[in-house]
Parts: structure tokens; sequence; C-alpha cells
């Protein structure tokens, strides 16, 4: 039997439905060039997403998941970093295998579907399109479309009063600690994908509900 019977499913972007690593770090090595920095590798990238642009580039400037660089340097790199991201969104960025046949599946049980990401607007709309993605999804809340972002549950709250479900009839799908947290204030149910982004840990120490090594094995755990 199925172990989630949601009326909604909600979708984080990065780590989840796209790898957006590849790009991120073009444009994190692009600003550190154009303001003669060290590069950056891609490992460390990895774990460095999932908090939202700023937050990427104070871990760039510092090169530390926990780093906060002088107020003036991320006032200049924020800029730069921005412009070069905006080239190269969607370039080097792939779906993962799977998403395209779990959003079918999601999509053939008639639940509605939203995407909710900490990467800011202006980004995510135009990775949504590059991707093929945007049309799967009823609602969009990005970074910055609300005041607070993950791990705050209000993007969530606020997406669940939107399809008018009731929050612990509604699913989250992610990859990091920052959905956990936002799912579980919420009174979501929580699935995660093994291969996302979560700060180099493995989010099976986080317990979320399931954990699943690709969408595909969304037609095993959800049912109407
Ligand atoms: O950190 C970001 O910009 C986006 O991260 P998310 O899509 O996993 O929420
Ligand atoms: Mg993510």
């Amino acid at each position: 039997m199925a172990r989630f019977t949601p009326r909604m499913v909600l979708f984080d972007l990065d780590g989840t439905l796209v790898d957006s690593v590849p790009d991120l770090h073009v444009a994190v090595n692009a600003m550190q060039a154009e303001l003669g920095n060290p590069e950056r590798t891609d490992a460390d990238v990895r774990t460095w997403v999932g908090n939202g642009i700023e937050r990427l580039v104070e871990r760039a400037l510092t090169n530390d998941l926990d780093g906060t660089p002088d107020p003036a340097e991320l006032d200049r790199a924020l800029p730069v970093f921005k412009r070069h991201y905006a080239e190269n969104n969607g370039q080097h960025s792939q779906v993962f295998d799977g998403v395209t046949q779990g959003l079918e599946f999601v999509k053939s049980l008639g639940l509605p579907m939203g995407c909710v990401t900490n990467k800011a607007a202006a980004f995510t709309l135009p990775l949504l399109e590059q991707t093929g993605l945007r049309d799967h999804f009823e609602v969009v809340i990005s970074g910055d479309t609300l005041p607070l972002k993950k791990p705050d549950p209000a993007p969530l709250i606020y997406s669940a009063g939107w399809f008018h479900v009731h929050p612990s009839e509604a699913l989250m799908i992610g990859d990091s600690i920052s959905d956990v947290k936002a799912a579980r204030a919420a009174g979501f149910s929580i699935v995660c994908m093994s291969y996302g982004y979560n700060h180099g840990r493995d989010i099976r120490d986080y317990d979320p509900d399931a954990v699943i090594d690709s969408m595909t094995e969304l037609s095993g755990l959800i049912a109407r």
C-alpha cells in the first residue's frame, strides 16, 4: 500500500528537480575571477547551495559553509555573481533522471503541484522554462517571493493555502535540511532525494519520512 495519500505535492528545485551546480559553479568562478579571488571547486559549491543566492555568495567569498564576509565585499560581489549567473543559468544544468516520470505520475493522479525554492525569482522562472518543467507547476514560490524562505514554513503554508489544502494533507519533496525543517514546521509530510545537496551531510541523518534514489519511485509511494 502506498505510504502517502496527499492532496497536493510541492517540489524543491536545486538538488531535487535540477542539478544546477554546474551553472552555479561557473558563475561562482566567473565572479571570483572578476574580483581577483581564487577559484572554488565544484564539490565545495555543491555543499553551499540551498539557502539562496546571497548565502551562496557569502560562502564562496569566504570558502566556508558558515562564513560571513565583510559587508562591503558582499555588496560588491552580489551584482557580479548575479550577472554571471543570469548568463549561465540553465546552460549546464540537467534535470535529474526520473524527474519527468515522477512529475507525470503525480499529474496522472490529478494532484496539484507547486515548486518551492530558495533560488531568487529572477533565476527560478528562466531555469524552469529552460528545463521544460515550468508547466507542471500551478504555483512557484521563490526565495524572495515572501519575506521568509525555507527552513521557515511560510512558503509551504502559503502554497497549501493557495491550493485550499490542509498542511496535514500536503507532501513536500526536497533534498536538504531546509526542506525537512520547513515541512516539519508547516505540518507537511516530507520525502527526500538521496542524490541532492545537503551541505555534505546524508539527508537520512535528518529523518525525513522517506528517502528515495529516483522520482520513478514515487509511483510506489503516493496514491490518491
Ligand atoms: O539555494 C538556492 O538558491 C536554491 O535552493 P533550493 O532550490 O534547493 O531551495
Ligand atoms: Mg534543494
